[in-house]
């Protein structure tokens, strides 16, 4: 995979294109005041909010807000606000109905959407995009090492202008989704997206859903993209997204030797279909992994005693450092 395959996958590039085949979505330059707030780790204030008023606690020592604060309390920080931005997000949003799902030039929060009060990607207003993209690891990526995996290391990163992509909400079923992935203008596997569910009606179905998204890639897709290898998520006959062919994608149901080598192409006339075919093969969600730390897990439960002692043990040398310094400072001047 070229730095250049991943410049084309991005949403601005190839939404002019296939616009009349997917969801209706608004594209808005991404401030770098925005960019830095997203990036800064030790704000845990959440920006964005319609009215000014939230506060919350935070432990960064760094934080500009502290100075005014007095030593020894605690300190309350006030969220950074973007005006001029919010007001642009929030026309944008109501213009799409309101709700709205939210990504950056290729990624979305999927990692992250147990942090919300929703459990969703639903997004209405600035503040719920922002703690989404800020707990997510999958919009740090897109920030910050975009070309990570290209084989073209040595040459200089393109320059990339990034973009607040704002979808339209769209109820969209699990198992109606598929990746279709797409090498030299040839569509050579299909897997469903949900790929660790099993799904009846892909087995009932599965020479007419192959068939539609045959008929769909080959109308609408084959030879307009500018890019030869490509991947996309035709739903139901909708395109949801289009991913690099390479590693940074998730092959699901394939492994990329498998897709790279030609092995899958060459065993037969149409693209390989894989899906989950018995309640036996299902697997948790590969996102689960992405949720609070497996120390926090071991501890909550009493499953681990050995974390549970090197718990203890941080807690008590902390309350005896804590004693060393009150008596410091009631000792006698
Ligand atoms: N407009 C929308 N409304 C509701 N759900 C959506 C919308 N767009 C996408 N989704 C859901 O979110 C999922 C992820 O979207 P998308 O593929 O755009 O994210 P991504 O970060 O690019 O994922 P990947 O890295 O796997 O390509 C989709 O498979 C779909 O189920
Ligand atoms: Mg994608």
């Amino acid at each position: 995979m070229k730095k250049e395959q991943v410049v084309n996958c991005q949403f601005s590039v190839w939404y002019p294109i296939f616009k009349k085949h997917t969801i209706k979505s608004l594209i808005l330059p991404l401030p770098q005041n925005v960019i830095d707030y997203l990036l800064d780790d030790g704000t845990l204030v959440v920006s964005g909010s319609d009215h000014n008023t939230q506060q919350t606690q935070t432990n960064n020592s760094d934080s500009d807000a502290e100075e005014d604060i007095q030593p020894e309390m605690s300190c309350f920080c006030q969220a950074p606000e973007f005006p001029e931005f919010t007001s642009k997000v929030l026309e944008a949003i109501n213009s799409l109905g309101g709700r709205v799902f939210p990504k950056l030039n290729w990624s979305a929060p999927r990692d992250a959407n147990w942090i919300a009060l929703n459990s969703s990607l639903q997004c209405r207003s600035l503040s719920d995009i922002f703690l989404l993209f800020k707990s997510s690891d999958f919009i740090t990526h897109d920030l910050t090492q975009p070309f990570l995996q290209c084989s073209d290391q040595d040459s200089p990163d393109p320059v990339i202008n990034y973009e607040l992509v704002l979808r339209k909400w769209s109820e969209l079923i699990p198992g109606g989704e598929f990746r279709c992935f797409v090498k030299e203008n040839k569509l050579i596997a299909i897997s469903p997206r949900d790929y660790t569910q099993y799904y009846q009606h892909i087995l009932k179905q599965e020479e007419q859903i192959s068939q539609a998204i045959q008929d769909f890639f080959s109308q609408h897709i084959q030879y307009n993209f500018l890019d030869e290898d490509c991947e996309h998520q035709p739903g139901r006959v909708w395109l949801i997204d289009l991913n690099p062919f390479g590693e940074v994608t998730d092959s699901l149901l394939f492994t990329w030797g498998e897709l790279t080598s030609g092995e899958v192409a060459e065993q037969q006339e149409g693209p390989a279909f894989r899906y989950t075919t018995s309640e036996v093969t299902v697997q948790p969600s590969p996102c689960l992994s992405y949720r609070i730390p497996r120390d926090f897990v071991d501890l909550s439960t009493g499953e681990d005693a050995y974390k549970l002692i090197d718990f203890l043990k941080l807690k008590k040398s902390q309350q005896e450092e804590s004693e060393e310094e009150e008596e410091q400072e009631n000792a006698p001047q």
